[in-house]
């Protein structure tokens, strides 16, 4: 299977099914600096991005909204000066499904290419 930053998202169904706990502990590894965590009951990834100050935090924020309209699937996202919290999951399954970590490592990556 190739890495997570060459994928893309599949068209999310009601009935998708949300990662296994085998596959969970496979995807991890490559998102290393992403948080597994539960809000109100959903399993999400989340992550803290840490810059200068509110412009670049600002910039960031609107290039992971770019990502997300050109994949079809969307995060949370909390821009706050010098600092950018993102939070993937699949709302219709009301949990994680791969697309998640496909899009957690595709988020890393636009900070690498900043
Ligand atoms: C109609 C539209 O494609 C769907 O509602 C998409 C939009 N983006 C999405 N993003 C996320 N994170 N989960 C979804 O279930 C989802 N569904």
């Amino acid at each position: 299977m190739s890495r997570l930053t060459e994928q893309h998202c599949e068209a999310c169904r009601a009935d998708a099914p949300r990662v296994t706990e085998a596959e969970r502990e496979q995807l991890l590894p490559q998102i290393p600096e992403w948080t597994l965590t539960r809000i109100e009951g959903v399993e999400q990834l989340l992550r803290c991005f840490h810059f200068p100050d509110f412009a670049r935090a600002m910039d960031f924020a609107n290039r992971v909204g770019e990502l997300a309209e050109a994949q079809g699937h969307h995060p949370a996202i909390l821009v706050e000066w010098g600092r950018v919290t993102v939070r993937w999951w699949t709302h219709k399954i009301h949990g994680l499904h791969r697309n998640d970590f496909v899009m957690a490592a595709r988020t890393d990556q636009l900070v690498t290419s900043s």
